[in-house]
């Protein structure tokens, strides 16, 4: 699904360049989270709290027939994570989802406060602003491009009804050649969706 006009958002490039630090990412195997030479990009995390942020969120619900509430207790979605690509900047093919099993044993450790909350069933990616050259979002396996283009959003479903990983959506964020680019991921949960997306024995 591709959405335009969603420009809420496009005003937070103006972030403290304080509260961003090294993009990481999951290992598989010990899902601690790492620098990684396959994603050159800044990270900071965006909390839904009252005013535009929640007014998006829930839009982005509405949108997609998904769960999007966030509790002090339980969460449908992650906060916003905001990546900005300098120059060469890039995060080559991968898949959003962890592969983690939803009932898995319970483990208060988890590094990704996984329980209860499932895997990232769904991504929801504004483009904050426009890419001079470069800077798309591609999906190799079905041979699916998505050009950068301020105020719009991609969505897709990382999982298959039966909540194993879909590999079709294999993605990958092309170097930015010329400008920089500013993302907004919105990491949808799994656990809240059993009545949105129930889940099913085949896939
Ligand atoms: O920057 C992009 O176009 C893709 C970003 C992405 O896939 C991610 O942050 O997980
Ligand atoms: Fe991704």
């Amino acid at each position: 699904m591709y959405v335009s006009n969603f420009q809420e958002l496009t005003t937070i490039t103006s972030f403290p360049k304080s509260e961003f630090t090294r993009s990481t990412v999951v290992r598989t195997g010990n899902y601690r989270t790492v620098a990684d030479s396959i994603r050159i990009s800044q990270t900071a995390w965006l909390y839904d709290g009252p005013g535009i942020v929640e007014k998006t969120t829930h839009r982005v619900g509405l949108l997609t027939g998904l769960a999007t509430k966030s509790s002090p207790t339980f969460s449908n979605t992650e906060a916003y994570q905001i990546v900005n690509y300098g120059i060469g900047g890039m995060y080559h093919p991968h898949h959003d989802a962890f592969e983690k099993p939803l009932w898995g044993p319970p483990n208060k450790n988890d590094p990704l406060e996984l329980i209860g909350t499932g895997d990232r069933i769904a991504t929801w990616m504004f483009y904050l602003n426009d890419v001079k050259v470069g800077g798309a979002t591609v999906f190799p396996n079905i041979n699916a491009r998505v050009s950068v283009k301020k105020g719009s959003a991609a969505f897709w479903y990382n999982l298959l009804p039966s909540g194993e990983n879909d590999h079709r959506v294999l993605h990958a964020g092309c170097p930015v050649v010329i400008g920089s680019k500013w993302i907004g991921n919105k990491w949808i949960r799994e656990g809240g969706q059993m009545l949105q997306r129930p889940c099913e024995l085949s896939p």
